[in-house]
């Protein structure tokens, strides 16, 4: 693997003003000029910048540009669970104090959220900033499409570039047996590259290295899909591993010194935070859009602007199944995920509307009280 982390010894690296050593120090974490530029009001209130690696018990790890820090989330954690601060984000962190105040960060440009639980939805950001989503999808078994689908779904609703990688490609050896499961796979991912990688036979290892260099990745996959591995092979050690003695009883998560956020040894960071690999859809229509773009392109030319695509005359993405060139597959499950996506975003309307009720019967309650005020004034 080449390393292109000697890049930064610039001969101008010695005359920049101090203030530029943290994007020095950091520039490895993803830190950028519009970083800088958003952070400069933060700056002028004697902040300093940091990414956040991990998030836990009310406070937060920060790589900033004097080394990690622990600092305290109060300031970061509102009611809105999507508010919180997460892995990814880019900190303002106080430089003095015990305990040291994380008092804002930087506004997202992609942010991955899922759902806490199938009874009561309600979103739950898992890492921000991130640039690459990278789907891990095992030659190992049959392809699964659909489940592909889902993933990618979220993946581009996160505002991240999604990536397949087909793992464990060694298991297929016959290259044209392995063009066409690639070709399946492109079919189900317009937009998207396809890349077959054997993390034992070191194939597309480099491929992946270089397209992951260039921001924040993360890998998400089912159990067993390869996803440790891939990272394993990414970092060149085994980083991960600590992370495979699992905690059964939830106690002995905190001891091992594993980060959520790594920087990669060719460049670019990798976030694996406990919960991403396997999320589930969380109103995702925008991204399910994205995974059915060509349905949704054919749909314009559908006679009907509310065309249900059923049996409606004139609609276009009818036409495209008789002909061929739609596959029946795309459509059913472009449909299985609007559905499921929209029982999500019902559920959370239920929770909109039940907090907006009781929002009303507050001030309805502190109505009834002033109106009872003023009569009982009038009756005195
Ligand atoms: N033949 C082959 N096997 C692989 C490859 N990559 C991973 N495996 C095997 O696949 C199994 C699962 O790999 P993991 O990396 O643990 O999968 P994971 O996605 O991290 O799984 P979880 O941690 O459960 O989410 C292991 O037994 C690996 O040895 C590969 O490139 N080729
Ligand atoms: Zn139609």
């Amino acid at each position: 693997m080449s390393l292109a982390s000697s890049s930064s010894s610039s001969p101008f690296t010695s005359s920049v003003p101090s203030s530029s050593s943290h994007a020095h120090v950091l520039s490895a974490y993803g830190w950028d000029g519009g970083w800088e530029a958003e952070f400069a009001a933060y700056a002028d209130q004697g902040l300093v910048p940091g990414r956040v690696v991990r998030v836990d018990r009310g406070q937060c790890d920060v790589v900033t540009a004097d080394g990690v820090v622990r600092a305290d989330t109060a300031f970061v954690t509102p009611h809105d669970p999507l508010r919180v601060i997460c892995t990814g984000d880019w900190a303002a962190v106080e430089t003095v104090g015990t305990p040291r105040y994380v008092r804002a960060y930087l506004p997202r440009r992609t942010a991955f959220v899922r759902s806490t639980s199938s009874t009561r939805s309600e979103g739950q950001i898992l890492a921000a900033n991130v640039d690459h989503a990278i789907i891990a999808v095992p030659l190992a078994v049959e392809l699964d499409l659909g489940r592909i689908e889902r993933f990618l779904a979220l993946a581009w609703e996160s505002g991240a570039q999604p990536l397949v990688v087909l793992t464990k490609a060694d298991l297929v050896p016959d290259p044209v047996g392995l063009s066409y499961l690639v070709q399946d796979v492109e079919t189900a991912a317009p937009g998207v590259q396809v890349l077959p990688v054997s993390a034992t036979g070191g194939e597309g290892v480099d491929v992946l290295a270089a397209v992951v260099s260039g921001g924040t990745s993360v890998l998400l996959g089912t159990s067993g899909a390869g996803k440790s591995t891939l990272a394993n092979a990414l970092l060149g050690e085994e980083v991960m591993a600590v992370q495979a003695t699992r905690d059964v009883d939830g106690k002995g998560r905190h001891t091992t010194t594993t980060r959520n956020l790594l920087v990669l040894p060719g460049g670019g960071v990798l976030i694996d935070t406990p919960g991403l690999r396997g999320v589930g859809l969380w109103d995702a229509e925008a991204g399910v859009g994205q995974v059915f773009s060509e349905i949704e392109a054919l749909a314009e030319d559908c006679r009907f602007h509310d065309c249900a695509h059923l049996a409606e005359p004139g609609c276009a993405v009818l036409a495209a199944i008789e002909d061929g060139s739609l596959p029946q597959r795309r459509l059913d499950s472009y449909r299985k995920l609007l559905r499921e996506n929209q029982r999500i975003v019902a559920k959370t309307d239920a929770r909109l509307r039940s907090e907006i009720l009781k929002d009303w019967k507050r001030k309805s309650a502190a109505g009834r009280a002033a109106l009872e005020a003023k009569r009982g004034g009038r009756n005195r």
